[in-house]
């Protein structure tokens, strides 16, 4: 079974991002298995080395959107991408507007070790 780790570094760690340019996000949901079943309506890669990004559970405590207190903000930007899906999409075709930004992201963790296991929001 995928730890929540695992799930949390399949669907949003991509540190040396192949430039699908457009179709970024179109090859990326499929590949990292977001559009089994259904399409995920959201998803966001972060282009960071993963230790980075494992690191943000040392940083800035906030609280969730579901208003659990364990989440983190980055104290740096990031590269991210912003994967959208397109509301003319109909599964099984899954077809996102995919959108390079550098924001700070906001993680929840769990654990020990203390990592990431869910993306909550970048801002
Ligand atoms: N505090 C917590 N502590 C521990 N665990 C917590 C906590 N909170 C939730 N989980 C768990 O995480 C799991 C999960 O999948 N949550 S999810 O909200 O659906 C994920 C969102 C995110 O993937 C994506 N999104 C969204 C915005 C964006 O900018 N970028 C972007 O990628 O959209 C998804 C839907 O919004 C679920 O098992 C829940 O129990």
């Amino acid at each position: 079974k995928e730890s929540r780790a695992m799930k949390f570094q399949r669907q949003h760690v991509d540190s040396n991002p192949t430039n699908f340019g457009p179709n970024y996000c179109n090859e990326m949901m499929r590949r990292r298995q977001m559009t089994d079943g259904r399409c995920k309506p959201v998803n966001t890669f972060v282009h960071e080395p993963l230790a980075d990004v494992q690191d943000v559970c040392l940083q800035g405590n906030v609280t969730c959107k579901n208003g659990q207190p364990n989440c983190h903000q980055s104290v740096s930007k990031m590269n991210i991408t912003d994967c959208h899906l397109r509301r003319s999409s109909r599964y099984p075709r899954c077809i996102y507007e995919t959108t390079q930004k550098d924001k700070y992201i906001i993680v929840a963790c769990e654990g020990d070790p203390y990592v990431p296991v869910h993306f909550d929001d970048s801002i």
